[in-house]
């Protein structure tokens, strides 16, 4: 049997054994009626097969939440449900012949997941997604579900949880006509109120109250209910096997051993190993090696058909050939290719710079290998003459900036200087010598450093979103104090019940993308939420300011700001580097400009470290250990001038509230 032996071995995850499986989970009702309509062949032990499930039985399906809402749990549980279905029909396969469950002999059983603590957040797989709780990257799981007497094939998207956009992106899926399941989680914990909850949907988003369903995913409860739902208001994909193939390439990822694997959604045809493919995007020809679902893991299938969603490694061996969006076709059949994705709006921006130039193909290759694992982020080559060579990086948020960096530390090894985030500003030029060296009256300024002279500027613009709070009303006095601190214009205000209110608030995109989420959670307790959209540009008084040690500039903390913010948020970084830097052996005078003039000032007094103090000169192994310890130490520094700084410092020295 396929579920078992030595392909099972290669599967990470396990079931529990048969006697802790049995039981209510166990229902009679899920068995399917015959063997052949299982995906598992007799015949290659090590492939499912796929062609079991015409379009029909399949829907594709993604949970869109805030971040901590739930979504990984649940997705977890929906696994532990659907495994659990296999388990009753491998029972019942089973039944006489004396087998036992291969969970219980130690085992581990591919493409499921047991219900022990182990195995929390499944689709989790990133080290830092694990590390930090939140979803980093959206990953796939095809769930295989007997509803009715009828095998489904589902396929779940986990969502990635570092935007507040969903409400916005509760829109773009009412836009583009998808079916909406209301799915009110938590319900367990004790001050839940699903009722009220219920309301403000229907109040909020026009969805009748009795559509909701109210589930505990921690707990499991009415969690199954979603998955007939899904059946029920899904509607199947609309594509034909017949057809040419035509499939999708939703996401990519690199693998050290195996090359490219790409992501596939197929919206006709079908797909098997040894098939001629080409991509529409870059022409290229490749045979196809292997195809498969994802369980979460990587299970091989005999071919993926029509409707189906699942991945193809097909010797692609550069990042770039497997392009988020691109459309996959039979060579000498091609196809009108799919729309592909509108690319995700960048932020933020940052600068990237190898600590030591000599590592720049190496953080080169790292950084276009994670960025095809994370196409979110954008890069374009950059140079500073402090820092070198490097590239300007663009991400979703300063979360997303810090997981990435995070990624390149733990997944490539890689340590890098990251310079201050800004956000995009605009400068309408005056000057006809930089309209003419730019070809064009108006710019995009991603870096500090090409922040044009207001002498050669018309009018400077800054990017801003439009933020929904919704808050307990016993808050909205501390969040009102909070918006107006950062620039923010009231737009709406509404109580949705008796006790719960929106806010909508037009912001500058440089106050929120720092820390005004962190801000917000403090000051209520918890219980306000925040989620925004893009709002176009608007005027700004902006300047930029430079943050010198000793007179000598830190390019790392050169900022974009607004004129009303510079003093305050000068004096405070100056205060912050003080803490930052360590004493050296002189005196160091920490300062904030604009351009000549000197706005703020910190002074760090000299202090003399002498680590082998405490060896009196004696025990000589004991001494070149604290050397050696220093000198690690000074790996982690950066000089600006002759003062040595902390390559960590800028991200700690403008998170404002949340590192105190
Ligand atoms: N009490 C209770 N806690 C829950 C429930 N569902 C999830 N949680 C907890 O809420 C926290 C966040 O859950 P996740 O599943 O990581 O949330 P998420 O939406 O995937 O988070 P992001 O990936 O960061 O967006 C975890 O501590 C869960 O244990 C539930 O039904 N009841």
């Amino acid at each position: 049997m396929a579920l078992a032996g030595r392909a099972a071995l290669r599967w990470g995850a396990r079931l529990p054994s048969p006697c802790s499986a049995a039981g209510p989970l166990c229902r009679p009702g899920w068995l399917p009626a015959a063997r052949s309509e299982r995906p598992y062949s007799s015949r290659d032990k090590e492939k499912l097969d796929m062609s079991t499930y015409p379009v029909e039985s399949i829907r594709n399906f993604s949970i869109i939440a805030h971040v901590d809402h739930g979504k990984s749990t649940l997705a977890d549980r929906l696994l532990e449900i659907t495994v659990y279905d296999v388990y009753c029909w491998w029972l019942r396969l089973t039944e006489g012949v004396g087998l036992s469950w291969p969970g219980s002999s130690g085992v581990s059983f591919k493409g499921a997941i047991s219900k022990t603590d182990h195995n929390k957040q499944v689709l989790d797989k990133l080290q830092v997604e694990r590390e930090r709780g939140i979803t980093v990257k959206a990953q796939s799981a095809s769930l295989f579900y007997n509803h009715e007497g009828i095998n489904y094939l589902l396929n779940l998207i986990d969502t990635p949880g570092i935007q507040a956009q969903t409400v916005a992106n509760f829109y773009l899926a009412f836009e583009a006509q998808l079916s909406i399941i209301p799915v009110i989680n938590k319900i367990d914990l004790k001050n839940a109120d699903p009722e009220r909850v219920e309301k403000q949907i229907e109040k909020l988003f026009d969805i009748p109250r009795d559509e909701c369903i109210r589930i505990s995913a921690k707990q499991g409860t009415n969690v199954e209910k979603v998955l007939q739902y899904v059946i029920e208001k899904i509607p199947p994909p609309q594509c034909n096997t017949a057809d040419p193939l035509k499939a999708l390439v939703f996401d990519s990822t690199f693998d050290h051993y195996r090359g490219v694997i790409a992501n596939i959604a197929l919206f006709g045809g079908e797909i098997a190993k040894g098939q001629k493919i080409v991509s529409a995007h870059t022409k290229k020809r490749y045979e196809v090696n292997e195809v498969g679902i994802l369980t979460p893991n990587e299970q091989p299938t005999h071919k993926l058909y029509a409707g189906q969603v699942g991945y193809l490694i097909a010797g692609m061996k550069e990042v770039t050939e497997a392009q988020i969006g691109d459309t996959l076709f039979l060579y000498k059949q091609p196809v009108e290719p799919l729309p592909g994705f509108k690319s995700a709006k960048p932020m933020v921006f940052a600068g990237m710079y190898p600590i030591d130039q000599t590592e720049y193909n190496n953080l080169k290759s790292a950084l276009e290998r994670l960025t095809l694992n994370d196409s979110s982020v954008t890069v374009h080559r950059d140079s500073s003459l402090a820092l070198g060579a490097g590239w300007r990086l663009g991400f979703l948020g300063l979360l997303h900036m810090e997981v990435f960096n995070q990624r390149l530390e733990q997944e490539y090894n890689m340590s890098v200087i990251l310079t201050a985030p800004t956000v995009p500003y605009k400068a309408v030029l005056s000057s006809a010598k930089l309209k003419k060296e730019y070809g064009k009256d108006e710019i995009t300024i991603i870096n500090p450093a090409q922040f044009p002279d207001k002498l050669s500027v018309s009018e400077y613009l800054e990017p801003t979103v439009l933020g929904t709070i919704v808050t307990p009303h016993e808050y909205i006095g501390k969040i009102i104090t909070l918006c107006q601190d950062r620039r923010a214009v009231q737009k709406d205000m509404l109580y949705i019940d008796e006790n719960r209110v929106m806010l909508k608030y037009l912001f500058p995109l440089n106050e929120i993308v720092v820390d005004f989420y962190d801000a917000l959670k403090s000051l209520s307790s918890g219980y306000a939420s925040f989620d925004y959209e893009d709002a176009g540009y608007q005027s700004a008084d902006l300047i930029k300011m430079d943050i010198l040690v000793n007179g000598n500039p830190v390019e790392e903390l050169a900022t974009i700001i607004h004129r009303d913010k510079a003093y305050a948020a000068g004096k405070l970084l100056c205060e912050r580097l003080k803490e930052t830097i360590p004493r050296q052996l002189f005196e160091i005078a920490i300062q904030a400009a604009i351009g000549k003039k000197i706005i703020a000032r910190e002074t760090l007094k000299a202090y003399r470290k002498n680590v082998v103090a405490k060896c009196y000169g004696g025990d000589i192994t004991r001494r070149m250990k604290l050397l050696k310890r220093q000198a690690e130490g000074k790996r982690l520094m950066r000089k600006i001038g002759n003062v040595e700084v902390p390559r960590d410092a800028f991200i700690r020295v403008l998170k404002r509230e949340t590192d105190k």
